[in-house]
């Protein structure tokens, strides 16, 4: 099932600066574009040094409450800056996000900028590696619209606006897909028809990869050891949320699957269901195919079980005794626990579970109930330090377990500057 990646050019995962050297003078500075089904993640670096020159979000795209929060951080940094108001769609976020980097002397017409990175969730099978984007590439993506039908349009809106305002410039696609192609075979192929399978590229994707590849790293130097050395369980919970088991720097499975609908009870989607809930409510629910497919992915998860989708939230609902928010949180962390226990058994010999994202990184309660009972496995969590709060990367487990709980911060947009400045500034070498 595995074909040759036409469009690759260098490795995945480069170390900071790493490629052939840029010249005096080159352009060094990388702005990151993640767009998602309704927000921009972005990020303005200067790959020198990896130094943040900006960064932002823009939320809520499409409603009547959006909201730009913009953070200059160039030479010690200035005040943050939050807008209100309606943004119609990515294209408007884009141009709102261009104008806050111009106001502070930081303009996509900056002659210093190198190359705009940007998340693309689905790569399908062609791209295993950080891709410059060429008219071949965007049709590729927009091919894949329909099994990452949240994301990949605004993945191309926001390519196709960051063309328009600088034509000049390279952009390069990091995939999510990209890390997950190492995954073996049997963990890839769903045990459907092989003929209508590949007839239509049906197999298990896999989705965050850039952060999963980016924890599992950052997971290995906090144990002091080498990426080869250790196989790590990755939980990356946030809006969507994905596990996978790393051995040795590779994936070997992954919870998310042709669609990154499967797998982890999720903010809105349901991950793991019967696929006869499908055609059972298309037979005797009056539903359509499109009907489930929004029940599924937003009408579910935790949103569908209690009506709320932040955690935070849930937390709350629960201090105040809330029956249906406990139960959500129930169901949620059961099926973490199962997906612990499968990659624990599909890796043999874990050192590590890494919890990472937004419910990962600061939802203690998410990671104790998670972890609790599997004492028999090596698995345990420090009250103490679990509950601490931190942006750095800690471990939480007690020093007696034999299996390190870390809390790894994520950080999807510094991996896709590093990725799509390493690309360009070898490609200059080349030329
Ligand atoms: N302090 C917190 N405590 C618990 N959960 C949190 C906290 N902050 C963020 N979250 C959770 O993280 C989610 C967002 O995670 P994030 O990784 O930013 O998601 P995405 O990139 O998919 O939008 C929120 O919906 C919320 O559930
Ligand atoms: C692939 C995916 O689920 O991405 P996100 O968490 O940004 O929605
Ligand atoms: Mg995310």
């Amino acid at each position: 099932m595995t074909q040759p990646s036409p469009t690759a050019t260098t490795g995945p995962s480069p170390a900071p600066g790493a490629g052939a050297a840029p010249g005096a003078g080159a352009p060094t500075r990388v702005l990151v574009l993640n767009s998602g089904s309704s927000s921009v993640k972005y990020q303005l670096l200067d790959m020198k040094d990896g130094g943040r020159l900006a960064l932002g979000l823009v939320e809520r795209i499409g409603e009547e409450t959006s909201r730009l929060v913009h953070t200059p951080l160039l030479g010690g940094g200035g005040e943050k800056r939050e807008k209100h108001g309606p943004i119609a769609d990515h294209a408007a976020a884009l141009k709102a996000v261009a104008e806050e980097l111009a106001a502070d002397g930081l303009g996509l017409d900056s002659p210093e900028l190198a190359v705009i990175g940007h998340r693309v969730v689905h790569g399908g099978l062609r791209f295993t590696e950080p891709t410059v984007i060429d008219d071949a590439v965007l049709a590729e993506i927009e091919r894949l619209v329909p099994v990452a039908p949240l994301h990949n349009p605004a993945n191309l809106t926001g390519i196709r606006t960051a063309m328009s305002l600088r034509p000049d410039l390279p952009q390069v696609a990091v995939f999510d897909t990209a890390f997950h192609t190492t995954m073996p075979e049997w963990a890839a192929r769903y045990a459907i028809d092989v003929e209508t399978a590949d007839a239509h590229r049906i197999r298990r994707y896999g989705f965050h990869g850039t952060s999963h590849a980016y924890v599992s790293r950052e997971t290995a130097r906090l144990l002091g050891k080498a990426p080869e050395e250790v196989n790590v369980i990755v939980l990356h919970l946030g809006n969507g949320a994905s596990a996978s088991a790393v051995a040795g720097g590779r994936c070997v499975d992954t919870s998310m699957g042709l669609t990154p609908l499967e797998g982890l009870v999720m903010g809105t989607r349901s991950g793991d269901i019967d696929p006869a809930v499908t055609f059972h409510l298309m037979r005797n629910a009056d539903m359509s195919a499109e009907d489930v497919d929004v029940l599924l992915n937003k009408r579910s998860g935790l949103v569908g079980l209690c009506g709320d989708n932040d955690m935070r939230e849930i937390r709350r609902r629960i201090d105040e005794g809330d029956a249906r928010a406990a139960l959500a949180f129930d169901i949620y962390v059961h099926r973490l626990k199962k997906y612990i226990g499968a990659y624990y058994a599909v890796l043999g010999r874990v050192d590590a579970v890494a919890f990472t994202a937004g419910v990962g990184e600061n939802a203690a309660p998410v990671r104790e109930a998670a972890v609790a009972g599997l004492e028999e496995l090596g698995l345990a969590v420090d009250a103490g330090l679990n509950a601490e709060r931190s942006d750095e990367a800690r471990i939480v487990s007690p020093e007696y377990a034999r299996v390190a709980v870390a809390v790894v911060p994520t950080d999807e947009e510094l991996e896709i500057a590093r990725q799509s400045y390493a690309l360009v500034s070898g490609l200059a070498g080349e030329a």
